[in-house]
């Protein structure tokens, strides 16, 4: 078997401009790179950890800074990092659901959100996507009235992602939470497409909780987040440990019982830390990254046969598009098929759209300069025509 543990260094950032869906807000800052480089020992940042024997307390590196921070950067009281959006989820549907509780989730929820209430033994229900693909607090309220018909109780917690994955559309959050609360259901925001990117404020979106995805959203390495929730809701989520060792009697300090204790220990840490201060400044400019991101929208949409399937005008980076009339007809005939266009875009120094896709497919252009967004605009139609396709007015 070969046995080998050589990297080749990975050329992405330096030699393309990357539109990955998932990858644009999660790329390291320069700050990030150095943290990493100097936190990389497992426990490095444990060297300093001192009673109260806990992450959020360590004052060297300001790690217990950071966490206030954090929670007020997305206007709640109180944070925890975590290993990944996906763990913030873990442990709030450890805190509030038992087996046989329903849970009220939506038809554009992303599947970790479903694994956590299946993990926590809870039944999810989706909150029906509307033709414009929005959840709206009309169809939550419904949902939750059948849920309480059906269970004979109110759904235990609800989930609803600011901007969801599939069309990257901004959806009726702080209604929802209204409708939600009026039935006594604490609500969880997953912003992981939202925080570190754009401003959010959960007290005002009427968040129980807010997550957020560290190598999404936050410049930061990965599995990195953060769990934000309100003084009330916290006592509950970070509760801590009541355990006791049966025959030694050991007790297990302030640690808490969904963290595990201690959540991220080393690089995850650091680099997030090492990115905030970007991250802080960065999320005034989303004007910004969205006026380029409809640049790029807008030079599809000139294609003839393109549709955007998200929501226009658009609000956030992340796009859904419909090349099945436009792309997709050139690569019927074209000799590399349905790769033709992620090779003509690699060509002019563009990456991040799958290989293959040429019907219905994704792209985000969080994080790129306004030259960038426009040659990025400027290929696409360039590659339309070289290929026979016509532009008209968007
Ligand atoms: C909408 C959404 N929520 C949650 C997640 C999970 O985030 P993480 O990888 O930080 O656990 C993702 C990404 O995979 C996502 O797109």
């Amino acid at each position: 078997m070969k046995c080998t543990a050589e990297i080749e260094l990975r050329d992405v950032e330096e030699m393309y401009i990357n539109i990955d869906p998932i990858q644009a807000g999660g790329r390291l800052t320069a700050d990030a790179m150095k943290a990493v480089i100097a936190y990389g020992d497992g426990y490095s940042v444990c060297d300093n950890c001192k009673k109260p024997f806990r992450l959020d307390y360590i004052q060297k590196p300001p790690i217990a800074d950071f966490h206030q921070d954090l929670a007020a950067f997305v206007g709640m009281d109180e944070a925890r990092v975590v290993p990944g959006a996906r763990r913030g989820f873990l442990a709030v549907a450890g805190t509030y659901v038992q087996k046989g509780d329903p849970v009220m989730l939506t038809g554009l929820s992303h599947y970790t959100e479903f694994i956590a209430v299946e993990n926590a033994g809870g039944v999810p229900l989706e909150i029906p996507k509307n033709e414009a693909n929005i959840i709206t607090a009309e169809a939550a309220a419904a949902r939750i009235e059948e849920a309480e018909q059906t269970f004979g109780r109110s759904p235990v917690l609800l989930f609803i992602d600011q901007v969801d994955y599939q069309y990257g559309n901004l959806h009726e959050v702080k209604e929802i939470a209204r409708v939600a609360h009026s039935h006594d259901i604490p609500v969880l925001v997953n912003g992981a497409y939202t925080v570190g990117t754009m401003p959010v404020d959960g007290k005002a979106l009427g968040a129980d909780f807010v997550v957020g995805s560290g190598h999404k959203s936050m410049a930061a390495p990965a599995p990195s987040g953060v769990l934000a929730t309100t003084s009330e809701r916290a006592e509950e989520v970070f509760r801590t440990t009541q355990i006791k060792g049966d025959v030694t009697g050991r007790t297990f300090g302030i640690k808490e019982v969904e963290m595990m204790g201690c959540t991220l220990m080393g690089v995850t840490l650091m680099g997030m830390m090492a990115s905030f201060p970007h991250v802080q400044e960065r999320v005034r400019h989303w004007d910004e990254h969205l006026a380029n991101s409809r640049l790029v929208v807008d030079a599809l949409r000139s294609i003839e046969g393109t549709e955007v399937r998200s929501e226009m005008p658009r609000r956030h980076t992340l796009t859904r598009v419909d090349t099945t009339g436009s792309f997709d007809k050139v690569a019927e005939t074209h000799k590399k098929r349905g790769f033709f266009l992620s090779s003509a875009l690699k060509k002019q120094g563009i990456m991040g759209v799958i290989p293959g896709a040429t019907k219905v497919w994704k792209f985000n252009t969080y994080g790129l300069t306004r030259a960038q967004a426009e040659y990025v605009a400027q290929a696409y139609t360039r590659i339309a025509e070289e290929n026979g396709l016509s532009i008209v007015s968007s």
